[in-house]
C-alpha cells in the first residue's frame, strides 16, 4: 500500500545547509578559533537565521551513533553560500544524530567605562550573580531542567531514557581558566542537549616588549549549547534565553543573541483568514492542507526558514513523538469565551475520580462557534490534512505507523473535547490508544483508531507553580501496562517532559504515548480543547 503524501527521500533544507566543506581558503576572521577541530565554517546567506555564526559563534557538527558510544567525528559541516564543493551529506540514518556544539561570547555590561577595573572580590560577586541569574532563567523556563552537579569544567548529564545512567563529559574550550556558573539540560530536544554558561578569566595574550602583559586578566562569559541536532533547536534555546534577559540585566548584554532569536512569524493573516477551513467532517478530511494551519506550522519570515521550521516541527513530532507549537497566530481564549463555555461543562467522564477528575463536554463546531471558538475548532481540525501531506514515515526507535495511506487518510471526529480540571484535579498516566486484548482474547490490539492527539490550551498566565502540566513519558508508545511508568526503581526508566497548558499553545503527540495531567495547584480552572486525529475513518471520539 502506497503511503499518501509521504515523501520517501526528501532532502531537508537542513541537509542542504550541512554540506561538507573542506578547509576554508581564507583564515578565520581575527584569528578566532572556529570549531573544535579548528576547521572553518562558511557563512550562509544573511537571510538565514544562523548567518551571523561566522561573527561570534562557533559550531561544530559531530556525528554520533544514537548510543553515543561510537563517537567518531566524521566531518565539520558548513553553512555554505556556495554550491557544495564536495559531496553533500544527504543521507542520515536514524541511528546517526547530529551533535552540534555552538558557543557565543556574551559581553559583560561595562561600568565606568571599564569592567576590568573590578577587583577579585568583584569577580566572585559576578560569578554569584551569574549563577543566580542562570538558575532563575532555568527555573522560569519550563523546558529547561537543572543539570546534575557540575564540577568546574565538565557537565554531567544523566540519560534517564534508559535504565543505565550515562555520564557524558563536555569538555569546555576554555577549560584551563574558566568556571561554569550554570548548566541545564533541554530534554525537549533530547537527554543529551545541554546549555552551559561559563565565566572565563583570560590573560591578555603573550607578553612581548612591544605589548606588555596587562596586569588584569580579561573576563569573558560564554554560553555554549551542546548536542543539538539542528540549528532551529539552537535558535529556539537562544530565544528562550533572550526572552529571560531581564534576569541578567545589568550583568550581561544578551542583545548579541538577538540575531539567533526566532522571529515571530510574518505571514499575512489577511491572506489566510479568508481561506479558513470550514471545519472538517469526519468522513471527508481533505487531503489538501489547510492554508491557515499550514501557515502556522510553517510560519517563518523567509522561504528558507519556512522550510526548516516545517521540517523541524514534523521532524520533532517524528523523533520525539510530540511537538509543542507556540505560534502567536494560534488562537488564545479570552474571559468572554471562557464564560460562554462554563454552561457546557456538566459531564463527568465515567472513568472514576481515582483515574481522572475533569469535567468534559464534546463540542460540535456549532457549539464552538456559539462560544466564539470557531478559530480554535478549525485550527485543530485542520491538522489532519496538514499531517496527511507533511508527516513523513521515517525509521524511528519505536515501530512507526503511517499516519495516512491512500485508503485511510487521517480524519477528524465531529466533536472536540473540552475538559476542565479544578484545583487538585488530575488525570493519571494513560495512553489515548492503549494496547488491549482483542475481543476474541487471542492477541493484543490497539483499543481504537486514534493516531495523534492535538490539544489547544486555554489558560492565561499559567506558570510552573500552577501545576497541571501534561507529563509526557517519551518513547512509551509500546508500553502495555501504562501504570508501569509509576513503578519505582533506582534510575527513572522514563524520560519525561512536562508541558504547561498555556493559553494559545498547541501540543501535538502520538496518541500511543503515555501521558498524565499532573495535579493542578492553581485556583484557576485548567481548560483545554482536545481533538483525536484518527486513522482510518471512525465515528465518535
Ligand atoms: O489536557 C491535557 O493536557 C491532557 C488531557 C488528556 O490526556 C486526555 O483528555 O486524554
Ligand atoms: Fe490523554
Amino acid at each position: 500500500m502506497r503511503t499518501k503524501g509521504v515523501r520517501q527521500s526528501q532532502r531537508t533544507e537542513l541537509d542542504r545547509c550541512f554540506d561538507i566543506c573542506p578547509k576554508s581558503p581564507s583564515p578565520p576572521r581575527n584569528g578566532e578559533r572556529i570549531g573544535r577541530d579548528e576547521r572553518a565554517i562558511v557563512p550562509m546567506p544573511v537571510r538565514n537565521i544562523m548567518a551571523c555564526l561566522q561573527c561570534v559563534a562557533v559550531v561544530t557538527v559531530l556525528f554520533f551513533g544514537e548510543e553515543g558510544g561510537r563517537s567518531s567525528m566524521l566531518s565539520v559541516a558548513a553553512f555554505s553560500t556556495r554550491p557544495p564543493v564536495s559531496k553533500p551529506l544527504t543521507t542520515r540514518s536514524s541511528s546517526q544524530r547530529l551533535h552540534l556544539h555552538w558557543e557565543i561570547s556574551l559581553p559583560l555590561v561595562v561600568y565606568n567605562g571599564n569592567e576590568n577595573s573590578m577587583n577579585d572580590s568583584n569577580h566572585d560577586n559576578l560569578s554569584q550573580h551569574l549563577c543566580r541569574a542562570f538558575n532563575e532563567i532555568v527555573e522560569s523556563t519550563e523546558f529547561f531542567e537543572v543539570a546534575s552537579t557540575l564540577d568546574e569544567n565538565n557537565v554531567d548529564t544523566v540519560d534517564n531514557s534508559s535504565k543505565k545512567s550515562t555520564v557524558k563529559k563536555i569538555q569546555s574550550s576554555h577549560s584551563h581558566d574558566g568556571a561554569s556558573v550554570g548548566s541545564c539540560r533541554i530534554p525537549l530536544f533530547g537527554s543529551q542537549v545541554t546549555v552551559q554558561m561559563q565565566l572565563n578569566l583570560q590573560s591578555s595574550g603573550v607578553e612581548s616588549p612591544q605589548q606588555p602583559r596587562s596586569p588584569k586578566p580579561t573576563r569573558t562569559v560564554t554560553l555554549s549549547i551542546d548536542n543539538c541536532s539542528d540549528n532551529t533547536e539552537i535558535s529556539w534555546i537562544c530565544t528562550k534565553f533572550y526572552e529571560s534577559r531581564a534576569s541578567l540585566q545589568g550583568i550581561l548584554d544578551l542583545s548579541v543573541l538577538h540575531p539567533f532569536v526566532v522571529a515571530p512569524p510574518s505571514f499575512s493573516m489577511a491572506t489566510t483568514t479568508s481561506k479558513l477551513d470550514p471545519g472538517v467532517p469526519a468522513a471527508s478530511a481533505p487531503l489538501a492542507g489547510s492554508t491557515r494551519t499550514a501557515a502556522i506550522l510553517k510560519s517563518s519570515p523567509t522561504e528558507h526558514d519556512i522550510d526548516s521550521h516545517q521540517n523541524s516541527i514534523m521532524a520533532r513530532l517524528q523523533r520525539h513523538g510530540y511537538v509543542v507549537v507556540d505560534a502567536p497566530e494560534l488562537p488564545r481564549t479570552n474571559l468572554v469565551q471562557h464564560a460562554a463555555l462554563t454552561d457546557f461543562l456538566t459531564e463527568k467522564t465515567g472513568q472514576g475520580d481515582s483515574i481522572r477528575t475533569d469535567t468534559v463536554h464534546y463540542l460540535t463546531r456549532t457549539e464552538a462557534a456559539a462560544c466564539g471558538l470557531t478559530d480554535h475548532f478549525d485550527v485543530l481540525t485542520s491538522l489532519a490534512s496538514y499531517l496527511n501531506e507533511n508527516y513523513e514515515i521515517e525509521e524511528s526507535p519505536y515501530k512507526p505507523l503511517p499516519p495516512a495511506t491512500e485508503d485511510s487518510p487521517l480524519t477528524n471526529p465531529e466533536r472536540i473535547q473540552l475538559a476542565e480540571y479544578e484545583n487538585s484535579g488530575f488525570y493519571t498516566a494513560h495512553s489515548d490508544n492503549p494496547i488491549v486484548q482483542d475481543s476474541g482474547g487471542s492477541g493484543l490490539v490497539r483499543e481504537n483508531f486514534r493516531r495523534f492527539t492535538a490539544i489547544l490550551y486555554m489558560n492565561e498566565g499559567w506558570t510552573k507553580g500552577d501545576g497541571g502540566a501534561v507529563r509526557l513519558y517519551l518513547r512509551s508508545q509500546a508500553l502495555q501496562y501504562v501504570q508501569e511508568v509509576y513503578s519505582e526503581s533506582e534510575e527513572p526508566r522514563w524520560h519525561v517532559v512536562d508541558v504547561l497548558p498555556s493559553n494559545g499553545r498547541l501540543l501535538l503527540f502520538d496518541s500511543r504515548l503515555v501521558h498524565s495531567v499532573e495535579p493542578v495547584l492553581s485556583e484557576q480552572k485548567r481548560r483545554a480543547l482536545t481533538l483525536w486525529i484518527k486513522r482510518p475513518i471512525e465515528g465518535g471520539v
